[in-house]
């Protein structure tokens, strides 16, 4: 094979899945948009989603700052030399990285250590098949960090919130795969979509859960009783009222992949694994003589419009809600002004801070003044110019629920006023947010083009040790948007829709499947 050809292709794939979202994945987007009322919080998500979408196309850039664990499957003739392949993939993913289309994000899991080019232990991912066909098939998965931590694996019999027993026949998988929806909220950026693997062990039962992320949106399943539940649960679960982002709303997911292997008596698994909207996968077969792409997978059909555009969406937003201008350093007044609902635009400066830093801050003295400040959890794609200057590529949150050990502590001790995310933090936190007069405010998930065009300059940057998704990048902005979902008051628009959607979830107690 020419390997150069092959590298080339691996290099366009890897390109194409990070910045142009799949037409299957479009489609189930823009039919979900349809069905919101026109002005809701769900919508106006929904709306930023779709202008993200297009905003990546244009600017053949990451639709997420999150590029993920890049999964490699490939199915290739016999005698297809696997170790060249792998080498040029490697070459090819670090090429990607480079080239601001792969954030760094292969980090050493003890010391934390960025290795820069998206290469070390474990990553990326690259598996391996052989079939008697004469061509390759390969396909590439990039599944962020916020969705993968809402997967979810069930041993059958158990007890689930809402739905009591689940035991071991179809209604039981019924009962996990209705509250795996469920637990992960709006925080693997809903509207979302599952793949589920029924038996196995631990390991084959995530592995087949994953493996059906790799069927088509649109298809069917191919057994009855498989194909009933797929249609069910996307059915119900968008009764459930999470919403885009777990604002609430009609559309919380998109799409129910069931696969099924056998199992050994004693166990009896069923895994899920939750992908975001931002349902980055692609596939190719390619020639193994000249290894050039013959053929893209999931992207057929017509271009996908979305019919929606960025001025209609901001005149729904201000018709339906009060909207703040922010620009730190903020005063307490100013904060206690804001209510759940209000949308708010900030100027001027913000700080980029997540795990790290949190922990950081938690110990250690903050390298800038933070007094009235804003934090953002962010971990940017950046490019360094050749003067040394950085340049953001892609700047969407990053989920808030992990820094609730460190949070209600850091704003306290440094004065901070504002907090942006996504999918909500604690009774921790908002408990601090009362005391001391801080605001939780959420941006849209996944939305990284959309937020790294309101950012008009990198003003600075500190604690680059921790590598560049984790430092904290002191950033400018203009009409940054972002929605209170937690105030000083004591209002969480998170935990109401968590109690109501488990009132909703327990609407599915009764058996449906015999
Ligand atoms: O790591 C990130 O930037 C985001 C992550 O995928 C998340 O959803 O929390
Ligand atoms: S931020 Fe949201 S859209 Fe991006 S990878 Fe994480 S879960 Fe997916």
């Amino acid at each position: 094979m020419e390997m150069e050809n092959f590298y080339e292709s691996m290099y366009q794939l890897i390109v194409e899945t990070s910045t142009n979202l799949p037409k299957d994945v479009r489609r189930a987007i823009a039919a979900a948009k349809q069905r919101e009322s026109a002005g809701t919080r769900s919508a106006m998500s929904l709306a930023t989603i779709t202008n993200n979408i297009k905003m990546a196309d244009d600017n053949i850039s990451p639709i997420c700052q999150d590029t993920g664990l890049p999964t490699f499957k490939l199915k290739v003739p016999v005698g297809a030399n696997q170790l060249a392949m792998k080498k040029e993939i490697k070459r090819a993913i670090e090429q990607a990285t480079k080239d601001g289309k792969l954030r760094p994000n292969s980090v050493d899991s003890i010391s934390g250590d960025n290795s820069g080019d998206n290469l070390g232990d474990g990553t990326p991912v690259i598996k391996f098949e052989q079939w008697e066909n004469d061509y390759i098939d390969a396909r590439l998965i990039l599944k962020g960090g916020g969705c993968e931590n809402k997967n979810i694996q069930y041993s059958l019999p158990c007890e689930l919130d809402g739905l009591g027993k689940a035991g071991r026949d179809l209604d039981g998988i019924r009962k996990c795969i209705m509250h795996s929806v469920y637990q992960a909220q709006g925080q693997g950026c809903s509207a979302g979509f599952i793949g589920v693997g029924i038996g196995g062990d631990r390991t084959s039962g995530y592995e087949l859960a994953k493996e059906q992320l790799f069927r088509r949106v649109d298809d069917v399943n191919q057994r009855e009783d498989l194909r009933q539940l797929e249609e069910y649960v996307v059915e119900h679960a968008n009764e459930l009222g999470i919403g885009t982002m777990g604002f609430g709303g009609e559309t919380t997911l998109l799409g129910c992949k069931i696969g099924v292997i056998n199992r050994i008596p004693a166990s009896f698994f069923v895994s899920v694994a939750y992908n975001c909207w931002a349902y980055r996968r692609l596939g190719v077969f390619i020639d193994p003589d000249n290894g050039s792409i013959n053929e893209w997978l999931y992207q057929d059909g017509e271009e996908i419009d979305f019919g929606h555009d960025e001025v209609a969406a901001t005149e729904e937003q201000t018709l339906q809600t009060r909207e703040v201008v922010l620009e730190a350093p903020i005063t307490e007044e100013k904060i206690r002004e804001l209510k759940v609902g209000d949308v708010v635009r900030i100027n001027g400066m913000m700080y980029t801070g997540r795990d790290a830093i949190h922990k950081y801050l938690s110990e250690n003295d903050s390298p800038v003044d933070l007094n009235g400040q804003v934090i953002y959890h962010c971990g940017p794609v950046m490019m360094k110019d050749e003067d040394g200057n950085y340049h953001v590529k892609a700047a969407g949150p990053t989920t808030s629920i992990r820094e609730e050990p460190y949070q209600g502590d850091i704003m306290k001790r440094f004065g901070i006023r504002a907090v942006i995310g996504k999918g909500g933090m604690g009774p921790k936190t908002l408990k601090a947010l009362g005391e001391h007069g801080g605001v939780y405010l959420n941006a849209i998930g996944g939305a990284a083009q959309y937020y790294a065009d309101c950012i008009k300059s990198v003003e600075g940057v500190d604690l680059m040790q921790f590598g560049i998704p984790e430092a904290m990048w002191h950033l400018k902005v203009e009409g940054f948007t972002a929605v209170v979902t937690m105030d000083s008051h004591g209002n969480s628009l998170h935990a109401d829709v968590d109690k109501s959607s488990l009132e909703k979830l327990a609407q599915f107690k009764e058996p449906v499947f015999k």
